[in-house]
């Protein structure tokens, strides 16, 4: 009984958040977007998805369809299905590299059959076929008739934008100026699949060696790896990659916090380990009197150049960007910085390795300086005790939870931030942190964490310390 009444109480959250979702697309005379159709982010639609009252009825109605079809499937079959989902990420990896989205993107709403899309690459058609039709059960393509294929709104994301001709000619520079999520995807698919498949190995044979180094035979560390002459090709999709992120997030998403306002006139922002610099050159379009120190590993800062000569050149030619090769383990060399900028950097390693680089920016603090992280906070699966929490004085802390029977972090509508965790974890012995595990960084480090925005739409939160 009491599984019925639950299963009741999941089903009457989907109807709730239908009736909201089709209440807020009426009002704004826009329909919602079809599953069917190539997803088009110029669409008003897309942007209502921003909308609190959508975007909660969005997570609402996503975690119930998923614990009502996890509570109803036989549980045998849903552990074996699991075990076997790393197929969809080397199904989307064979897609991505083989321009399909692009060649059915070509081929229009009709679509094209499994000879036509495995033509160019010379791939054999009845896999091509088994590949997309595993993923086309998973919403990812459509099977509009036995053996043809059709973009629908989740594949056409993977579009790198180009004619296929220009891909064909130049597969290495493929994702340049592309939106980013072909490349993201590429990069979980490629390195953090083949690392991933190392975990349990990693824990049970090989005494807690990084998943990557077992997987790529490497004694390197990721970065240094990455780095390395032979490896520029992965080096660059990382890059866009990072810029993909940004695309599945709000384009406001670093004004929805910190108040840049407050920066004085030519008051320097330090991006630090600021990859091609997408989120310092958003903040500097808005405010160009802010000056940037873009700071990387030397192959990223090339990569930066050449992304602000394309993006922003006016800011080069009037000397308020500086691109500066700088290796955040050592001392940092800006000393008159108003914030230090550090985005998807702080999960990238171990707490003793975030504490040392945190550190190096506590000697460079001016007492103005600001510290400005953007990074996932993780919540627990489970209830948590807020009265219990050490961070609970902090400004914008708290975050509501989902309401029962769902659990408390709106379990699968938030996975990302649970397999962003672990894709930190097998490449780079990385964490994606609770706000009580980034307190635990920033105090011995001198910094003391003040404010807290959680942004709008998004899992990305903004962090702000000051000096101590
Ligand atoms: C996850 S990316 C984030 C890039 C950028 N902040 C963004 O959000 O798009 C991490 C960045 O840290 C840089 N990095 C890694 N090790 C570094 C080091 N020791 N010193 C400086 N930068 C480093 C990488 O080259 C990469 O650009």
């Amino acid at each position: 009984m009491q599984s019925i009444s639950t299963l009741r109480r999941l089903a009457s959250i989907i109807s709730d958040s239908v009736d909201t979702m089709e209440r807020v697309y009426a009002s704004s005379d826009v329909p919602l977007p079809s599953l069917d159709e190539p997803f088009n982010p110029q669409d008003p639609a897309e942007a209502l998805r921003q909308e609190p009252e959508v975007s909660n009825a969005v997570k609402n109605l996503m975690a119930a369809a998923a614990q009502i079809s996890t509570t109803v499937c036989d549980p045998m079959r849903f552990a074996v299905n699991t075990s076997r989902a790393f197929h969809l990420s080397s199904c989307l990896l064979v897609v991505s590299n083989l321009n399909i989205a692009e060649i059915l993107r070509e081929a229009g709403p009709k679509g094209a059959t499994a000879e036509d899309i495995a033509a160019p690459s010379h791939a054999n058609p009845n896999l091509i076929a088994r590949i997309l039709r595993l993923l086309a059960t998973h919403h990812i393509f459509r099977e509009v008739s036995p053996g043809v294929f059709a973009n629908n709104r989740v594949s056409s994301t993977l579009d790198k934008g180009k004619s296929l001709s220009v891909l064909n000619s130049n597969h290495k520079d493929r994702f340049i100026g592309s939106s980013g999520i072909a490349a993201l995807v590429e990069h979980g698919a490629d390195i953090g699949g083949k690392s991933g498949v190392y975990l349990a190995d990693s824990m049970l044979n090989a005494d807690g060696v990084i998943p990557f180094k077992l997987a790529y035979r490497t004694e390197e560390e990721f970065f240094t790896w990455l780095h390395q002459a032979e490896n520029s090709h992965n080096a660059t999709r990382f890059g866009v990659a990072m810029q993909g992120t940004a695309e599945t997030e709000p384009s406001d998403l670093i004004f929805q916090g910190f108040d840049w306002d407050l920066l004085p006139h030519n008051g320097t922002i330090v991006d630090v380990g600021g990859g091609i610099g997408h989120v310092s050159l958003t903040i500097a379009c808005k405010y160009p009197h802010l000056r940037v120190v873009m700071q990387d590993l030397a192959p990223s800062i090339e990569l930066s150049k050449k992304y602000w000569r394309e993006n922003f050149p006016e800011h080069i030619s009037k000397q308020m960007v500086k691109f500066q090769v700088h290796d955040f383990f050592s001392p940092q060399p800006i000393k008159e910085a108003a914030v230090f900028l550090l985005r998807y950097i702080i999960h990238n390693w171990s707490d003793d390795q975030a504490k040392a680089i945190l550190h190096r920016l506590r000697v460079a603090a001016l007492p103005t300086t600001r510290l400005v992280i953007l990074e996932k906070i993780v919540p627990f699966a489970s209830v948590e005790d807020l009265e219990a929490s050490r961070t609970k004085e902090i400004s914008g802390a708290f975050r509501p939870s989902a309401e029962y029977p769902l659990l408390p972090n709106w379990g699968p509508a938030t996975a990302d931030l649970y397999l962003y965790d672990l894709n930190m974890h097998v490449l780079l012995g990385g964490v994606e942190r609770t706000l009580e595990g980034f307190w635990d960084l920033l105090e011995p480090a001198g910094w003391k964490l003040v404010e807290v925005h959680h942004c709008g739409g998004s899992q990305l939160s903004q962090l702000v310390a000051i000096p101590v």
